[in-house]
Order: C-alpha cells, then sequence, then structure tokens
C-alpha cells in the first residue's frame, strides 16, 4: 500500500481581545483568507499575493473538538495499532501551538476548550478500558521534558530532587532511542494523566520565569509509551501474522519493539507505541536571524517525511541540544505517523513570522509527498514473499547438495525462476493497485501485457512497468496540481470579481452620494441666485431711492440756499439800503425841521416823531442784521449736511461696488462648481463603463475557466476510469499470478514428492 504518513494542517488563530485592545486598528486588518472553493488552500494578502495548500485549513472559528475530531482522533486509533505517532505543532510566538496541544494554561478534561492532549489522553484510555481490547494487557507511561538552547530539563522531576540525574539521549545504531535519567510516569487513569500533564505544565512555568524567558527556542515534548500484550495461541500452527500490527513485524521497519514469549498454549506478544506530543517554540523567527537558531527548526520540518535513514545529521554541529537530532530520527523517521499543525495569526502585524511558517510547511509537504510506505503483510507483503523466495530455494540447494545430480534439472531452475519472478510481480502489481493512471497508460500497459510471458520467462516486471508506473505518477501529479492551479486561480479570479463588484457598488453608491451632493448644490445656488437676486434688486432700489431722496435734498438745499442768499443780498441791499435811505431822509427830514424848528414852532412835533421813527429804524436794521445772521447759520448747517450726504453717498457707492465684486465671484463660483460637477457626472460615466467592461471580462474569464475546470474534471474522470480499467486488469492479471503460484505450488508439491521419491529411492540403493 502507498500512503503518506506525514499530515500538514493549518491552524489560523483568532485575535486575542489584548491584541484587539492594544494594537493599532491598522495592524490589526486580517492578511489570511480562506475560500469555500478550495478549502485547504489559505490565501496570504502580504506585499504580493501568495496560496498555499496543506491537507487540512482550520479557520479561526473553528473550535478544538473539531481539529481533534477531523485530524487527530485517526492518529490515536494508530498508536494502539502500534504505530509511533507524533503530533507537533509550531508557529511563531504566539500563534497558539500550545493553546492547541492544550498546555498553555490550567489543564482540565471536562472544558470545551481543551487542547489535543486531554483529548487524546481521555481517548486512549477509554480503548484501553473498552470492551473490544479487555483482553489486552496494558501498560502506559508518561514523561514530560522541555529541550531549551541549554539543555534538557525533565518536567516531572520533583522540585526538591537536589541530585537530578542528568538526560542522556542514545541513538542506537538499529534506529531505536534509548533516553536515560528521564522519569516515565505509570498511569492508570485519565485522572492521573491529566494530574501529571498539569504538574509539568507548572514547572514549565516556573522554567519559563526562571529563564527570564531568553532562550531563543524551546520545545516541549509530552510522550506516552503505551505498551500492550496480547495473547496468541499457537494451535500448532504458526503466529497468523496478520492478525499483528506493524510494529510487532519488523523492528527494523517499525520502530516498535518485538517480544515473543513462547508459553505452552501460545505467544504473549508484546507491542510498544510511542505517541509524542511537540511543541516546537522558538522566538523572533526571522529570515535575518542567525542560522545557529533557524537551522534546528527548519531542519525538523524539512526532515518531515523522510524515512529514518535520510534524516541528515546536521543540526549535531548548529544545536547546543547536541541530543536533539535523534529525538527527531525516533519522531518523524520510518513508518512514525506524523501531523503538523501550523500555527499562525491572521494579523497584519505578524504577516512576516506568517509567511516564514507557511514557507515551512509548504517545504515538508513537499517532502512528505515522495514518501511511501509499504505496509503489505502476508503474500502481500514483499519481504515475507522475498524470505519465502529465499527459503525455497535454499531447501531446492540443500536437496541438490543431498540428494543426486538429477535433481539439477531444467524444471528444477525453472522453478526457481517462477519463484523469484512471481515475486517480483507480486510487489510491483502491489504497487500498481495503488497507483492512479496515466495519459498513456494504456498502449504500455497492452505493450506491457506483451511483454509478460517473456517477463515470466526470466525479465522482472520492474524493466516493463517501471517507467509506466513513474509516467503514471507524474501525470496524476501534474495532473492534481493543474487542478489545484485551477482552483487557485478560480479562487482567485472570484476573489477579484468580488472585489470587483464591491468597487462597483461602492463607486455606485459614491456615485448616488455625488449626484444627491450636486442636487443640494444646484438647489443651494439656485436659492442663492434668488435671494441674491431680491436682495440686489432691493438694495439697488433702496439705494436709489436713497441717491434720489438725497439728491432732491441736495436740490432743495441748494435751492434754498440760493434763494435765501439771493433773499439775503437783494433784501439787505434793498432794505439796508432804502431803510438806510430812509433813516437817512429821515435823519435830513429831521435836521432840516430841526433848522426850521427855530424858525417855525409847528415843525417841533414832527421832530419827536421823527426821532421815534428814527428808533424804530435802527430796531428794524438790528433785526434784519440778527435774521441775516441766522439765515447764514442755517446755510453753514445745510452746507455742512451736503457734505455728509456727498460723503454717504460716497460710502454707498463703495458698497454698491463691493456688493458687485462679490457678486462676480459668487458667480464664477457657481461656474467652477458647475464644471466640477459635470466632469464628476463624466468620471463617474467612465468609471461605470469601466467597471462594466472589467466585470463583463471578469465573467468570460471565470467562465472560461469553469469551463476549463470541468474539463479537467472530465479529464481527471477519464483517468479514474482509466485507473479502474487498469485495476481490473491488474487484478486479471494477479488472478493470473495465482494460478502461476498454485501451479509453482504444485510443482514444489511434484518436486518435493519427487525429492521423497528419490530420497527413498536412494536409501534403497543405500540399503543395496
Ligand atoms: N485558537 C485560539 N483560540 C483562542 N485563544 C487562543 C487561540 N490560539 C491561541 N490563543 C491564545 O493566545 C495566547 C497565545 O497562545 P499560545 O500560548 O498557545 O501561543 P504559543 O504559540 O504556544 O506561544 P509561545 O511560542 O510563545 O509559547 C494564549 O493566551 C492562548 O490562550
Amino acid at each position: 500500500m502507498v500512503a503518506s504518513n506525514v499530515q500538514i494542517a493549518l491552524r489560523i488563530r483568532a485575535l486575542s481581545a489584548e491584541e484587539l485592545l492594544s494594537v493599532p486598528a491598522r495592524l490589526q486588518k486580517n492578511v489570511l483568507s480562506t475560500s469555500p472553493f478550495a478549502p485547504n488552500q489559505v490565501i496570504v494578502q502580504g506585499e504580493r499575493k501568495q496560496v498555499f495548500s496543506f491537507d487540512n485549513v482550520f479557520a479561526p472559528e473553528v473550535s478544538q473538538k473539531e481539529i481533534y475530531d477531523r485530524v487527530v482522533m485517526n492518529m490515536i486509533d494508530k498508536v494502539i495499532e502500534g504505530y509511533n505517532v507524533t503530533i507537533l505543532s509550531y508557529g511563531h510566538a504566539s500563534s497558539g501551538k500550545s493553546h492547541t496541544l492544550g498546555i498553555s494554561d490550567g489543564v482540565s478534561y471536562t472544558r470545551e476548550s481543551k487542547g489535543i492532549i486531554p483529548r487524546a489522553m481521555s481517548t486512549l484510555i477509554s480503548y484501553i478500558n473498552s470492551a473490544q481490547y479487555k483482553k489486552r494487557k496494558y501498560s502506559m507511561r508518561i514523561s514530560f521534558v522541555e529541550i531549551n538552547d541549554e539543555k534538557i530539563i525533565d518536567l516531572l522531576s520533583e522540585d526538591n530532587d537536589k541530585i537530578k540525574p542528568q538526560i542522556l539521549i542514545r541513538d542506537e545504531s538499529n534506529g531505536q532511542i534509548l533516553w536515560s535519567g528521564l522519569q516515565e510516569i505509570k498511569v492508570n487513569s485519565l485522572e492521573e494523566a491529566i494530574n501529571i500533564l498539569s504538574r509539568g505544565m507548572l514547572n514549565r512555568q516556573i522554567n519559563t520565569s526562571r529563564l527570564n524567558d531568553r532562550s531563543s527556542h524551546r520545545h516541549t515534548i509530552f510522550s506516552v509509551t503505551l505498551s500492550q500484550q496480547k495473547f496468541i495461541p499457537v494451535n500448532g500452527d504458526s503466529v497468523n501474522s496478520s492478525n499483528l500490527s506493524p510494529s510487532m513485524l519488523s523492528s527494523k521497519q517499525f520502530s516498535g519493539s518485538k517480544e515473543i514469549n513462547k508459553q505452552y498454549e501460545g505467544d504473549w506478544v508484546t507491542v510498544t507505541s510511542k505517541l509524542h506530543f511537540v511543541d516546537l517554540s522558538w522566538k523572533d523567527m526571522d529570515k535575518d536571524i542567525p542560522k545557529s537558531i533557524i537551522l534546528p527548526i527548519s531542519h525538523v520540518i524539512s526532515n518531515l517525511g523522510k524515512k529514518t535513514e535520510e534524516v541528515s545529521e546536521t543540526p549535531r554541529s548548529i544545536s547546543n541540544a547536541q541530543n536533539c537530532p535523534p529525538i527527531l530520527k525516533e519522531y518523524l523517521g520510518g513508518n512514525a505517523k506524523v501531523l503538523v499543525i501550523s500555527c499562525v495569526s491572521p494579523a497584519a502585524f505578524q504577516v512576516k513570522e506568517t509567511i516564514n511558517t507557511l514557507e515551512f510547511a509548504t517545504q515538508a509537504r513537499n517532502n512528505k509527498d515522495t514518501t511511501v510506505i509499504h505496509q503489505e503483510i502476508g503474500w502481500y507483503n514483499v519481504e515475507h514473499l522475498q524470505d519465502l523466495v529465499l527459503k525455497l530455494r535454499a531447501e531446492v540447494k540443500t536437496l541438490q547438495e543431498n540428494g543426486t545430480n538429477s535433481l539439477n534439472t531444467p524444471v528444477n531452475e525453472k522453478q526457481r525462476r517462477r519463484s523469484s519472478i512471481l515475486a517480483n510481480i507480486l510487489v510491483n502489481s502491489n504497487i500498481l493497485q495503488n497507483e492512479k493512471d496515466s495519459t498513456n497508460l494504456d498502449d504500455k500497459i497492452s505493450l506491457a501485457s506483451l511483454d509478460l510471458p517473456k517477463i515470466l520467462e526470466g525479465e522482472t516486471l520492474n524493466q516493463g512497468l517501471g517507467p509506466i508506473i513513474e509516467e503514471y505518477e507524474k501525470s496524476i501529479l501534474s495532473l492534481e496540481n493543474q487542478l489545484s492551479h485551477v482552483r487557485a486561480a478560480l479562487a482567485y479570479s472570484e476573489n477579484a470579481l468580488h472585489l470587483q463588484e464591491d468597487k462597483l457598488k461602492d463607486t455606485e453608491e459614491t456615485n448616488k452620494q455625488n449626484m444627491h451632493t450636486i442636487n443640494d448644490l444646484k438647489n443651494h445656488i439656485a436659492k442663492l441666485n434668488e435671494r441674491k437676486e431680491t436682495t440686489e434688486i432691493e438694495e439697488i432700489e433702496s439705494r436709489d431711492d436713497m441717491v434720489a431722496e438725497l439728491g432732491k435734498k441736495i436740490e432743495n438745499l441748494v435751492d434754498e440756499i440760493t434763494y435765501l442768499k439771493e433773499t439775503q443780498t437783494s433784501d439787505s441791499t434793498n432794505s439796508t439800503n432804502s431803510f438806510t435811505e430812509q433813516v437817512i431822509s429821515k435823519e435830513v427830514i429831521l435836521e432840516s425841521k430841526v433848522t426850521i424848528t427855530g424858525k417855525e414852532e409847528e415843525s417841533e412835533v414832527s421832530n419827536a416823531e421823527l426821532l421815534v421813527a428814527i428808533q424804530k429804524l435802527h430796531k428794524r436794521l438790528a433785526k434784519f442784521e440778527e435774521e441775516a445772521m441766522q439765515n447764514q447759520q442755517l446755510i453753514d448747517t445745510l452746507e455742512a449736511t451736503l457734505i455728509e450726504n456727498e460723503d454717504s453717498l460716497i460710502a454707498a457707492n463703495k458698497k454698491l461696488s463691493i456688493l458687485q465684486n462679490r457678486e462676480d465671484g459668487l458667480l464664477k463660483q457657481i461656474k467652477a462648481l458647475n464644471s466640477r460637477v459635470e466632469e464628476a457626472n463624466d468620471e463617474t460615466e467612465n468609471a461605470k463603463s469601466d467597471l462594466f467592461s472589467a466585470k463583463q471580462t471578469m465573467e468570460r474569464t471565470l467562465v472560461e475557466e469553469r469551463k476549463s475546470k470541468e474539463n479537467l474534471k472530465f479529464q481527471l474522470k477519464e483517468a479514474r476510469n482509466e485507473v479502474e480499467n487498469k485495476k481490473a486488469e491488474i487484478l486479471l492479471v494477479k488472478q493470473e499470478e495465482k494460478k502461476i503460484k498454485e501451479k509453482a505450488e504444485m510443482s514444489r508439491i511434484t518436486l518435493e514428492n519427487e525429492l521423497e521419491r528419490l530420497l527413498s529411492k536412494k536409501k534403497k540403493f543405500g540399503c543395496f
């Protein structure tokens, strides 16, 4: 069977409440996205867009339970089956590794948020106690260590252990890892297991504060060693190998230990399997940091999926924790089942670390794709078949040596060759059975079928089918790659289309708002215009009235002044003249009268009258003079008012010109606003048509991509059908092989009978 023993999952954690409070909103932006069309892919929007693929991708909302049920539960089944299992969480600091494993805070096996370790312990112990496994004897031991830059710390040793034994790890030549000085505590119940886990975690916390968290990388390993004893009755037959788990069959191929105690009625088989939980933790995961820190991590990840013998020794020289590499061999090499959970944060402020983690995971994923594990047993176990063939050969050889030369016949040689070919056919057909199809497999298979008799005559199937298998694998890989590329491209296009649609909606919304604003502005401008016009008309009218009034006033004043002046001049000249003349004439009359008085008595009365008249005339003169002064004052006041009014007229004119300027400015603003509105309208129309054509292009691309996806699906389906056909053909070949095998078996029996006959003949001859 061909299978991958490494699964790589990705877990994206949610932002913590603390991050939501302390990290600026701009840096909290989510840079990771998943798509329902490609559930195993994650898209990173860093400096550029990158797509990464995994076996499983868990979004932030996926619960601890769901992760456990989907990827961990079946690993626990494997532990019970006898496999070594390693569950490894890795990622940058605070990415959720410990939380995922269940060792970040107080452990409880009842809480819903509990992590993988408490859940796994619960499953293991319920298996052990279940009726199905009651007939087996179990023992379970737990160890808990931390490996930091400096050393290995046993997290289960009591604090008051004054003299702690030094922990040493030995890499045995048979691939086994031996720990010494490490406490392994036996547990019988879930409560005991959880108590031990809690104790270790407490010590871990104490260590963290003691070390002041200075170490650059600190890995925590919680290990469970499960020993299962199963009684297998012999009943005269050999142990039925198909009942045994892989680790019982070969300590080289499976790292569980083998111990068979033969008893009277059967065998007690002990199978030891190990379950490791590894929290690979390091700080400042960055490409710029010294290689000595980053290499051990990249080494672990890049060696995932490789067979034990392929795991390089490099980290020995680069890590202070000299014992680290052998541990990795046990955990990651050979047939160990490995689940890697890469933990990342979705936030923009950790995008660099996230990309590093994703790149490491991709590297590990690429390695695992080349890993092939053969688990066949019985007739489908290659080693078993080869052993059998070797055994048969040895038997025949012994017979040949012990028997007569007549045994070395062409029939015997043919039998040997057939056995060898049979083994090869079985190996190759097993591989083929589990492979998928290749595009031109048909021709090659038919060629191979033509060659089959030749192959049966001596050529191995490896030569005939090897290239077909290779090509077939390549085609399947390339088809799957193509499909995943198309899926990624489709997801990308759909994302882009959604983005464009969102953009279009946003632009339409903005347009609507702009239109509203433009309409509002237009209304506002119209109102302003209206108001301005009425105000201006009113102002101009009132100004005109004022000006007319002022003009009238001025005219009146001028008239009045002229009149007054004229009046004053004529009055004063006339009246003064007449008055003076009157006075003078009266004085002359008086004088003449006085002169005459001496001559005539009657003239004395008229003199007195004349004096009175002169006095009256003087009074009138004074009155005239006073009036003239008053008139002069009035003229002065009127002149001052005239000047004032002229000033007001100038100010009013100035105000008028300012208002006219303002009006011009407003008109200009209105014009500018109108042209801006027109420009915005044009831009909106252009953007609309651009978006519309972009949308149409995207839709066309999407349709084309969908078509090509359908085509690929169709091709894949056809390829799968062909695989099915090939499988059927292979089944036929296998049936043929079975017949050959039966024939071979019969030949062997005949051979044995012949041998027996010959031996008895020999005995007979010996007797003679
Ligand atoms: N999926 C998750 N859901 C809720 N909280 C989480 C999740 N992942 C991590 N946290 C929380 O985020 C914090 C950091 O997680 P955790 O300690 O597991 O990170 P870490 O990768 O082990 O860090 P370090 O390498 O520094 O030990 C913890 O308080 C943990 O409870």
